[in-house]
């Protein structure tokens, strides 16, 4: 276990301090948008933001609830060249809200940023120029895979009939993406929160196929303090009446249920954020010109009802809640013996990475990761930034999936 990475950005700490990742606006007012919240129709559904989508039919997919999808569709991207051998190709897995769009690399003239640009691209620590980088959009998703707004078998939005999923059929689906690239091994499968769920979904379910993996802030097995969270989000969703229990793709633009998607998102965001982050940046200061005492906010409000807001723009409520299940159900050693059995069954060499002021994951989680699966390392990074810390301390995760590639290739 180390705590220093090996390339620091920060040669005396290799630690993160409260400098913003980038310019803070705190204590300002955000300027109201003229975008309407997110419409009941499914735009979400449509169009390429970036322009680089590609997209995989898989044809219909058996679920481990006992459901079905009839037909099955990945969007995906990719970055880089697969070499004639086909050992150099990364898989990469988002996280609850993420999608495909991880960097804006591409020489494709679309150079929008993704959620993880300095983490893949030339020269960055997952290095296009030498890796084929892959990253789908999870199964349930609502940027461009089957999902809750995809039409199900009547044409229809699927909505409260979509089937159960579990991470296990995310797996499945992204399998059956890998046959048809024709990657018959990946020499890394890497991601972060639910997308670490996902990694280690992949080294239990097609060990053979898996060469290494990078597990970030996650974890084997959901628990109770995590279901309990998952579920008031959950809840909170369903308590808005313009949820319609799933089916409301065919109400107004506007007519959405974004207050419960919103109140879910700040409920999360809370728990990807460290108390100290929120009390040393927000503490008691009023929001702008707001009197707390007069009903006004405080700026940590303030920020939270902006993510909420935010997010229910841009993403699907019924997508929230199927992956959020996902994440509920998560047990990597269910029908495999249990956790210990099915970690130690883990053949890949593992990269495990904790943030430690995360308590969403916490770093004992990612303990239990490395101590099960036999060819692992565990580093701790130290972030006050919590949770999303796998997001914002790109410099820190990077210097160790960098040096972690590095090491494979040398072997
Ligand atoms: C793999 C994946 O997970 S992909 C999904 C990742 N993306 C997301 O989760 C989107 C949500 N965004 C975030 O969670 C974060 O912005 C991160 C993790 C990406 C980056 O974190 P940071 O750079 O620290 O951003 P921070 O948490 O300060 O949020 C910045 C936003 O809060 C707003 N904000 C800051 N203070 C306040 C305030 N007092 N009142 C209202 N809004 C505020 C900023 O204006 C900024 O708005 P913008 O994002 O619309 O430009
Ligand atoms: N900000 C991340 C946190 C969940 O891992 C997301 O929304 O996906």
């Amino acid at each position: 276990m180390s705590t220093t990475p090996p390339t620091p950005s920060d040669p005396t700490t290799g630690s993160a301090t409260l400098t913003p990742a980038r310019p803070r606006t705190l204590g300002s007012r955000v300027a109201p948008t003229d975008r309407p919240p997110v419409p009941a129709s499914a735009a979400w559904r449509d169009g390429d933001p970036v322009g680089r989508r590609q997209f995989a039919d898989l044809g219909p997919l058996k679920l481990e609830s006992g459901g079905r999808l009839p037909a099955v569709r990945l969007a995906y991207e990719t970055w880089g060249e697969l070499n004639e051998d086909g050992t150099n190709a990364v898989l990469v897995l988002h996280a609850l809200t993420g999608d495909s769009h991880v960097t804006g690399e591409a020489g494709d003239g679309h150079p929008t940023p993704g959620w993880w640009s300095s983490m893949v691209g030339p020269g960055a620590p997952i290095d296009t120029d030498r890796w084929f980088v892959v990253a789908p959009n999870v199964l349930g998703g609502c940027q461009g895979s089957t999902g809750p707004a995809s039409p199900g078998p009547d044409g229809k939005p699927w909505g409260s009939r979509f089937p159960l999923l579990t991470v296990r059929d995310q797996v499945a689906a992204e399998i059956r993406l890998s046959d048809l690239l024709g990657i018959d091994e990946w020499a890394l499968v890497i991601g972060a929160s639910l997308g670490g769920l996902r990694v280690l979904e992949w080294a239990a379910s097609a060990p053979e196929r898996v060469g290494s993996i990078a597990a970030i802030a996650t974890a084997a097995q959901t628990s109770g303090d995590q279901i309990a969270g998952f579920h008031t989000q959950l809840a909170a969703i369903r308590a808005d009446p313009r949820y319609r229990d799933g089916d409301y793709y065919d109400a107004a633009a506007g007519d959405g249920p974004h207050v419960g998607l919103g109140l879910a998102r700040q409920i999360a965001h809370q728990t990807y954020r460290s108390a100290k982050e929120l009390d040393q940046r927000f503490g008691r200061i009023p929001q702008g010109g707001e009197q707390p005492l007069e009903g006004g906010r405080f700026a940590v409000q303030s920020y939270l009802d902006h993510h909420g807001d935010k997010l229910s723009r841009r993403f699907d409520a019924n997508t929230y809640v199927v992956l959020t299940r996902t994440m509920i159900t998560h047990d990597l050693g269910r029908d495999r013996g249990g956790v210990s059995a099915a970690l130690a069954s883990v053949t890949a060499r593992a990269l495990v990475i904790a943030v430690d002021s995360d308590r969403l994951f916490p770093p004992a989680q990612s303990e239990r990761i490395a101590a099960g699966i036999p060819d692992a390392s565990l580093h701790t990074i130290h972030s006050d930034y919590g949770h999303d810390g796998f997001l914002i301390e790109e410099d820190l995760v990077g210097a160790y999936v960098q040096e972690f590639l590095e090491q494979g290739a040398r072997r």
